[in-house]
């Protein structure tokens, strides 16, 4: 039931890919409590079980676009449940990657109290993304899906922050300083939710 989760402190985190999100995410967690759902690793989860959901998946990823909403909004969901017991709050790191996903996460799940906003340079984003894929084994962290993930970051996703913006939950988040001064400005955003 998602009467669970009602409650909860919902954290939306948004930025380009290789942007910081899952490196300040795993910081909030260790310092917070706070549960931590990459739509990206959830997704990944299902392609690597083989499942036929998963090959479909897989493929539409590789292309670098986007999976179907009700796939992710559905996958999201059931993670939260299953944590609502001993979850702190949530972050939910890397959707909505457009505003219909947002929409859609409020009417089925709830209203986030907060959107961090990992803002980094395109060409930092290329830099990072391209060192990540030399270890990360990620089908998407090469050149040309990077390029592609980009220019659908900034159709797509930008508007989902001008959106949040006119509700002043927007923290926008400078992720071009070092780790641990991005994480310092993010703990206050953090805080303030208290
Ligand atoms: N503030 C920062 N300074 C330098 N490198 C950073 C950084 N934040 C993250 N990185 C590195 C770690 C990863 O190898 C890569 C992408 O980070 P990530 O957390 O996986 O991004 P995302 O989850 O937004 O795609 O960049
Ligand atoms: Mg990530």
């Amino acid at each position: 039931m998602a009467d669970k989760i009602k409650n909860a402190k919902i954290v939306f985190v948004v930025g380009g890919p290789g942007s910081g999100k899952g490196t300040q995410c795993e910081k909030i967690v260790a310092k917070y409590g706070y549960t931590h759902l990459s739509s990206g690793d959830l997704l990944r989860a299902e392609v690597a079980s083989g499942s036929d959901r998963g090959k479909t998946l897989q493929a539409i990823m590789q292309k670098g676009e986007l999976v179907p909403l009700d796939t992710v909004l559905d996958m999201i969901k059931d993670a939260m449940i299953a944590k609502a017991d001993v979850s702190k709050g949530y972050l939910i790191d890397g959707y909505p990657r457009e505003v219909k996903q947002g929409e859609e996460f409020e009417k089925k799940i709830g209203a986030p109290a907060l959107l961090l906003y990992i803002d980094a340079k395109g060409e930092t984003m290329v830099k990072r993304l391209m060192k990540r894929g030399e270890t990360s084994g990620r089908a998407d962290d090469n050149e040309e899906t990077i390029k592609k993930r980009l220019d659908l970051y900034y159709k797509a996703t930008e508007p989902v922050i001008a959106f949040y913006e006119q509700r002043g939950i927007v923290r926008k988040i400078n992720s071009e300083l070092p780790v641990d001064e991005v994480f310092a400005i993010v703990e206050k955003a953090i805080d303030e939710l208290k």
